[in-house]
C-alpha cells in the first residue's frame, strides 16, 4: 500500500474551483515529484494534503488511515512535515533557536542540520530576518529534517535562488533523499530530473501525467512545461 494516497480530490478557494479529481500516490521510501506551470494548482494539492485548504470531495489517505480534512496540526503529528515555498522561518530567532524548535524528540540533532548545510552553523547565532535567501532556504529545510517526518512535502526549494546555492540545496536534497520518502514541487527539470522516481505533471487543476522519467525534449514537457507565451513575452 502507497504511503500517501491522494483519491480524486475536489479543492476550492471560496467559490473558485482549483483542483479538479486531483489523484496522485508516493510509495514510502520514493520521491514523487509535482510538476506543472505557476498557477495550476501544485502547492494548492500540497495544501489539501496538509490540511490548510481541505477538499470538498475525495479522500487522502496516509499510511492506512484516512486524514482528509484533518487538522494541520494531527497531520503533522502523524508524521507529515512541510517545507513550504514562504519558508516560515521565526525571523526573530537565531537559526540555533529555529533549529531547536523543530527538534521533536527523536534522535535528530541541530548537528545533523549543521553537517547537510555547514553554512548554518557559521550563522548558528544569526536572526532569521538577516538571512540570505539561500541560507533562509537552508534553514527552512533543515527544519524539515530534524522534523523527522516519514513524508516530507517540500514546495519549490530552489525558487529564486543564486545558481551556485541551488547547487548547494540539491546536494543537501539528494542526501536527505536517501533517508526521506519525499513529494516535491520544482519546476527546474534540471533539478528535478535527477532526483525524482516518479514525476506527476499538473495543468489547470488536473494531474495530466505520470511518468518514470522526464525527457525535457518530450512533446510532454513542451506541451505542459515549455516556456509559456506569458512568460516568453515578459
Ligand atoms: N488563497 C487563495 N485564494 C484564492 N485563490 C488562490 C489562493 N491561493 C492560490 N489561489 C489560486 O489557485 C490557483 C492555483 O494556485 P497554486 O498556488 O496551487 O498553484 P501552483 O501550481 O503552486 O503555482 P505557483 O508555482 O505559482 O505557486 C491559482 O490560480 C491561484 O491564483
Amino acid at each position: 500500500m502507497a504511503l500517501l494516497s491522494v483519491e480524486d480530490i475536489d479543492t476550492f478557494y471560496g467559490e473558485s474551483h482549483i483542483l479538479h479529481d486531483v489523484s496522485l500516490e508516493v510509495e514510502r521510501g520514493e520521491i514523487a515529484v509535482l510538476v506543472g506551470r505557476n498557477g495550476v494548482g501544485k502547492t494548492t494539492t500540497l495544501r489539501s494534503i496538509l490540511g490548510h485548504t481541505p477538499p470538498e470531495r475525495g479522500t487522502i489517505t496516509y499510511d492506512g488511515s484516512d486524514i482528509t480534512g484533518a487538522e494541520p496540526s494531527d497531520v503533522a503529528q502523524r508524521g507529515i512535515g512541510w517545507v513550504p515555498e514562504e519558508r516560515r522561518i521565526l525571523p526573530s530567532l537565531t537559526v540555533e533557536e529555529n533549529l531547536q524548535l523543530s527538534l521533536r524528540g527523536g534522535n535528530e540533532s541541530i548537528e545533523t542540520a549543521y553537517e547537510l548545510f555547514p553554512r548554518l552553523e557559521e550563522r548558528s547565532q544569526n536572526q532569521g530576518r538577516n538571512l540570505s535567501g539561500g541560507e533562509q532556504q537552508m534553514l527552512a529545510i533543515a527544519r524539515g529534517v530534524l522534523g523527522e517526518f516519514d513524508l516530507l512535502l517540500i514546495d519549490e526549494p530552489t525558487e529564486g535562488l543564486a545558481p551556485m546555492i541551488v547547487e548547494q540545496v540539491v546536494d543537501a536534497l539528494t542526501e536527505i533523499f536517501t533517508e526521506t520518502t519525499v513529494l516535491l514541487v520544482e519546476q527546474n527539470l534540471n533539478v528535478v530530473r535527477e532526483l525524482g522516481d516518479r514525476f506527476y505533471v499538473m495543468d489547470k487543476g488536473q494531474i495530466v501525467a505520470e511518468t518514470a522519467e522526464l525527457d525535457p525534449d518530450s512533446e510532454l514537457v513542451r506541451e505542459y512545461l515549455g516556456v509559456s507565451v506569458s512568460e516568453s513575452s515578459a
